[in-house]
């Protein structure tokens, strides 16, 4: 019997916290300015000295894009909310229960709401003593996974009694996850009314310094392309898959090529028929459903393209759901019970 003034203590649980990158609360302007400020703020995603960026940032950036940005997320804005938090909920909603009654799965973003420390002291509360975070970056990046990772990390730097952590490490070239992207892109090939002549693998970009300084992300997106092109052999029959990144911002250099000069440039090079997909993207979002889904087909179409399709994220798709399942299972064990 616990002493009548001794804390509760909640019967121990296992705790998956599925992270993504964050997204506005609304498509307003004043919404995409608070986001794009937390965002932008960040020191793992835009790697310079404060004193240099934050009035760079305040007096430009913050005063031009949210308007801009808000007119993009507009167009792509559901009854759901946000496509990046519609896909990540129901992600969460369809492994709940995935890994026995013991296990909670909740969802976080790394801004803006659900927030990370919120979430984790929800888990907290429930008794959760081990916790799996996982960021749904399949290709790691210092800008996205680190940062997820580094938020979780501080928030629990406020606690007394941390539970104890392991991190989803990337899963660029896992098999369930390859084979879950050749099947989605099977089936969305098979859907087409068209034959395409190349399939394009469209991954965000990220400044060509952070290759440099020994970031992997690069290296990644390229293992998971041509793995992806392996699995998809028979069904490419010699066609192409070209990788490109896209979403660059800034002026600095980019990896490259660039997904939107691509498109541009291929009806010239006898290519007027594409696929794009986004294998880096573990959710439909803004980068997807906007950039290469509308804008990336208008300016293929004005450059001389015939047809074009955007082939959709895993999201919580049959052949997405599974793959989360497996690889978190994995990461689970010791933890949980095999089912
Ligand atoms: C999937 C991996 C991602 C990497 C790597 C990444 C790097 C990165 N992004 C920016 C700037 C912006 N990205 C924005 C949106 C956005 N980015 C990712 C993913 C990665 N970013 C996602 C999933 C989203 C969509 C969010 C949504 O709400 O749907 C935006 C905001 C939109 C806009 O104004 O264009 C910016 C800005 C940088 C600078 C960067 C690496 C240095
Ligand atoms: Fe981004
Ligand atoms: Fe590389």
């Amino acid at each position: 019997m616990l002493p009548a003034d001794h804390p509760t203590i909640p019967a121990p649980r296992v705790g998956v916290l599925l992270i993504n990158l964050g997204t506005p609360d609304s498509a307003d302007t004043r919404a995409v300015r608070r986001y794009l400020a937390e965002f932008l703020s960040d020191r793992r995603v835009v790697e310079l000295p404060k004193i240099a960026w934050q009035p760079i940032l305040r007096g430009i950036v913050l005063t031009t894009r949210p308007k801009k940005s808000a007119h993009a997320y507009r167009q792509v804005w559901s009854e759901a909310g946000s496509p990046l938090a519609a896909v990540t909920r129901a992600q969460s909603a369809a492994l709940r229960g995935a890994f026995g009654d013991g296990v909670l799965v909740d969802w976080a973003m790394r801004y803006g709401n659900p927030a990370i420390a919120d979430r984790l002291a929800a888990m907290k509360a429930a008794g959760c003593e081990r916790i799996l975070l996982a960021p749904l970056y399949p290709q790691y990046c210092a800008a996205t996974t680190a940062t997820a990772n580094d938020k979780a990390f501080a928030a629990l730097a406020q606690w007394r009694w941390q539970p104890a952590i392991r991190t989803l490490p990337p899963y660029h070239d896992d098999p369930a996850y390859i084979a879950a992207l050749a099947a989605r892109v099977g089936e969305g090939l098979d859907a087409l009314d068209f034959a395409p002549d190349a399939l394009i693998a469209s991954f965000h970009g990220m400044p060509q310094r952070t290759l440099e300084r020994g970031d992997p992300y690069h290296c990644h997106c390229q293992k998971t392309a041509r793995l992806l092109g392996e699995a998809l052999r028979e069904r490419l029959a010699g066609r192409p898959l070209t990788v490109a990144f896209q979403s660059r911002f800034g002026s600095a250099k980019w990896l490259g090529p660039a997904t939107d000069t691509t498109l541009e440039a291929m009806p010239g090079q006898g290519v007027r028929k594409v696929a794009v997909v986004a294998p880096g993207f573990s959710a439909d979002c803004l980068e997807t459903l906007e950039e290469l889904a509308i804008r990336g087909r208008e300016s293929f179409l004005a450059a001389g393209g015939t047809h074009f399709a955007y082939l959709p994220c895993l999201n919580d798709s049959p052949q997405g759901v599974d793959m989360l399942r497996t690889i978190l299972s994995r990461e689970l064990e010791g933890w949980v019970a095999r089912g």
